[in-house]
Formats: structure tokens, sequence, C-alpha cells
């Protein structure tokens, strides 16, 4: 890469400087940026063209040395042994739902991929600015988006533009699902071939019925469609994957062929996919890990350090796992990247929004102020609601949720929480519930299939 010279003209006290650089993708752009932001220089670099790089400035650009900005472009560069995306044969025409974090961030990688997006949106201001900028005003704000999107809305698309797309990605927060999906269940016909690829990566759990998100689906569009409904999971904070940082994700259905055309639209050198046919783990995995994630950063909040996050990080995953095989999922799953990768993750790093709900009520914030601010949603909030009600019911040991459920929604300080937790008496470290699953069986009979299946 070649800095050629920074000059710089002055208007007001907003400084322009102009540095002739080469900048090959608009992901090397949001690292630049967000150096840059860590650096606090006050600088905001505008991605201008693919040979210049311009960096607006209040600070004088005499108190910003040439070196200074020089080594942060340089180290925001890594030289990247990842192979830009492939191009499809046959590019598809996806529409996703929800322009959110992880909806911008998932239309990004396939327009990145070469792929023929629409975003949809809520709210008509970000439809205009996200097609005249590139950029989505509130959420990956710093992003510069693939040009191969056009976000559409504020009405959900209608049943013509449907029939139109080969894929539709919903990526919609769990507690709204529902209410979507019962307005746009009869644009998916009951034929397989003639029903675009149904793609869902929320993680969660519906508050009310405790129901998981096949069970949404069959509720809304029939058992045929949330057969062949395939279900995204894994470690991948939106922002990563948008600078095409190396990712890999689950990919899941009832119907593997499904799945395995999901992967097939995902799958890139920076974003691997590894295919399943146990929807219902993956979706616990998802949803439970959030939950797990509030006690790792409410743990980190109260100042306790590495030995009480692995400790939460590894019984997190002996609950997750007994709670999966006692609903009827296999116990592989947790293993993956669905359960502890995604575990890992979100209980290690402030970037998770469940963690940050966690560090800040450990910090002694209450709960409805946390979420009010938090800008975003954590879906381990709400889902613990739904754990809650399923350990009862399949009457097994799940001590970190219950606690998570009781400080969120019986006033329990977490302090507390903590004490009892370490003072419960020993038990046996690796024991799989007796229960035999029959919630997935339940559900199973509503999609007309049997367990076995
Ligand atoms: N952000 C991330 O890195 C990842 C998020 N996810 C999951 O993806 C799902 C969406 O999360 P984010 O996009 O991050 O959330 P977000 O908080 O960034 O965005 C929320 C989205 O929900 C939409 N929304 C709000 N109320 C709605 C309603 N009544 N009806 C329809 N849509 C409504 C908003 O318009 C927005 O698109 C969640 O289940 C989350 O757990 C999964 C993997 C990674
Ligand atoms: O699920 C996620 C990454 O895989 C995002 O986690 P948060 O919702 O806690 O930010």
């Amino acid at each position: 890469m070649l800095i050629a010279r920074i000059s710089n003209n002055t208007s007001r006290s907003l400084h322009t400087i102009s540095i002739h650089t080469r900048l090959e993708n608009s992901s090397k752009f949001t690292r630049i940026q967000s150096r840059f932001q860590h650096r606090r220089l006050s600088v905001y670099p505008k991605y201008n063209a693919l040979s210049k790089l311009l960096l607006r400035t209040t600070t004088s650009p005499s108190q910003i040395s040439t070196s200074t900005i020089m080594s942060t472009i340089e180290r925001s560069s890594p030289p990247s042994p990842i192979s830009p995306p492939t191009p499809p044969e046959h590019p598809s025409k996806v529409l996703v739902l929800g322009a959110g974090n992880f909806g911008s961030c998932l239309a990004d990688h396939l327009g990145d991929s070469h792929h023929e997006v629409y975003l949809w949106a809520r709210e008509a201001a970000i439809v205009k600015h996200f097609n005249e900028h590139h950029r989505n005003p509130k959420y990956l704000k710093h992003h510069h988006f693939s040009r191969n999107i056009t976000a559409v809305g504020p009405e959900l698309p209608d049943a013509e533009f449907i029939q139109n797309m080969d894929v539709v990605l919903f990526a919609i927060p769990t507690q709204f699902l529902r209410e979507t999906l019962k307005k746009m269940h009869f644009h998916f016909t009951k034929n397989l071939e003639s029903r675009p690829l149904l793609i869902f990566v929320n993680k969660g759990i519906e508050v009310g019925t405790h129901a998981l998100t096949l069970e949404i689906i069959a509720d809304t569009c029939g058992p045929d469609v949330a057969k062949a409904a395939t279900f995204i999971s894994g470690p991948s904070f939106a922002k990563e994957v948008v600078q095409r940082q190396p990712t890999s994700v689950s990919v899941a259905s009832l119907t593997e062929s499904e799945a395995d055309r999901a992967a097939l639209l995902f799958h890139q050198p920076h974003f691997r996919c590894y295919t399943g046919n146990d929807p219902i783990g993956l979706e616990l995995s998802g949803a439970l890990k959030n939950v797990y994630a509030i006690a790792a950063g409410a743990a980190d909040g109260l100042g306790f350090e590495n030995n009480t996050r692995a400790m939460l990080i590894t019984r997190g995953l002996a609950e997750m796992t007994r709670i999966g095989t006692a609903y009827g999922a296999s116990p592989l799953t947790f293993l993956g990247l669905a359960g502890i990768g995604d575990l890992f993750l979100t209980c290690n790093s402030p970037n998770s929004r469940n963690y940050t709900v966690g560090y800040r009520l450990g910090k002694g914030e209450p709960l409805d102020m946390i979420t009010k601010t938090l800008g975003s949603v954590a879906e381990g909030v709400s889902t613990a609601k739904g754990v809650k009600i399923i350990v009862d019911e399949l009457g097994i040991q799940a001590p970190i949720a219950t606690f998570i459920y009781e400080v969120l929604y019986e006033g329990k300080d977490v302090l507390v929480a903590v004490r009892e937790l370490m003072e419960l008496p020993p038990s046996r470290e690796l024991d799989l519930s007796p229960t035999t699953g029959a919630p997935a069986r339940k559900l199973m009979e509503k999609l007309g299939l049997d367990s076995t299946n």
C-alpha cells in the first residue's frame, strides 16, 4: 500500500486531510476507522473512492503527526491470508427481513458475495438513508455496505415480491417473529419447489408460549414450511463479520437438503458453514447461551475474574446440554459452534449485548434502565422467562439459569445469587437428565413427523 502524501484544507475548525492510498474494500476502511476511534483522535475517515481516504478532524493536522496516521492505517490493514468472496455460479435474489445489526450484517455478507439483496427495514428513514448512502444510520453505523443491497420498506414486501425471491432470511428478534410471520404466511406455498428457501437467525424463546422458532413457524405457516425451514447460529458478532474476519457457523434443518442450500449460499473463504439436522438443539444452544452470557457479564461486573468466568462457561455448558437433551436435542449439538462456540464468544466479550446487560447488573444498575439504554436487543433477558418454565416443566437442575431468572424478575440481589450458587451442596459433574425428550416429540407430532425421523 502506498501512502503518497498528506495535504490539508482548512474550513473553519474542521480540517480535511487527504491521504492517497489504496483501499481494496470497504471492510478495510471500517478497520481503519475503528483504529482511529480507538486512538481517540477525533478523526472521521470518509470512504471516498478506491484510491483516496479523507480524514476529517477537529484537531489541527499539525498536531497529528504523519507517522501516527501512517502507522494507524498500516496496523489497520494486517496482511489477510483470506481470499476474497467467490462469486456464485448463479446469484440468488435474497430478501433479508430486519435491518438491525445482524440483518444488515448478513445482507452485507450476501451482497459482498455478489448476490442480489433486498433489505427490509421498518423505518422509512432507514430505507431512504440506506439507498442514498449505503449506510445504516442506526446499526453498524460506520460500515459502508455492499452496493448489491437495495433497502425496501417500511411496508412488508407483498406476495409478488416474495415469490420472485430465491431466499427469504428472517433477522427479526424472537418476540416479534410470530406477528411478522402471521402477516406473511400466505406468501409461502406448501410446495417446496415453488417456495423460497427460508432462513432464521434469531436466538431466543418466545415469552408466553416458551415456543422455539420451529414451533412459531409451524403455528403460523404450517408444518410443511417448518419442516423445510433452516436455522443459522454460531459465534458471529455482526461487526466482525462485516470486516470479513474468519467466522464459522452451524446451519441446521429437518430437511438436510435445505440446510445444504443455506450453507452453500453463505459459505465463503472468511465464513465457513457446517451443516446438521438438529434444529431443536441448534435453537436451544443459541437461546440458552444468551442467558449464561448475562451470568458471565454479571460476574465480571461484580469484579470476579478468570476462574469465575471459566466456571460459568463450563457449568453453563453442562446446564445447556442437560436442558437440551431433556428437551429432546442431541447432546453433540452443544459441543458445536452454536453451543460451546457461541457460549464462549458471548461470555467473554463486552461486544455481546447479553454480557453487557449482566455486567451492568453486576455494577448495580436496575434492569429497566439497562434495557432502555442498550439500544439493541438482548434476547437473553426475555428468554430467561421461557427457560425457567421449560426447566420447571422438565423437573431438571439448572441453577445458573434459575438464578438469572430470579435476578431479572424476582428482585434477587446479584451478590446473594452468587453466594447461594456457590453454597449449593456438591453434585455429580456431568449427568444427563433421565427424562426423554417429551417437548421435542410433541413438536415433531405437530409437524407430522415421528421423533425418529
Ligand atoms: N448482532 C449479532 O451479532 C447477532 C444477532 N443475532 C440474533 O439476530 C436477531 C436480531 O438481532 P439484531 O439484528 O442484532 O438486533 P438489533 O437490536 O440490532 O435490531 C433489532 C431489529 O429488530 C427489528 N424490530 C424491532 N421491533 C420489531 C417488530 N415489532 N417487528 C419486526 N421487527 C422489529 C428492528 O427494526 C431491527 O431490525 C436476534 O435474535 C439476535 O439474537 C444472531 C447472531 C449475531
Ligand atoms: O449471538 C451473538 C453472536 O454470536 C450476539 O450476541 P449478543 O446478542 O449478546 O450481542
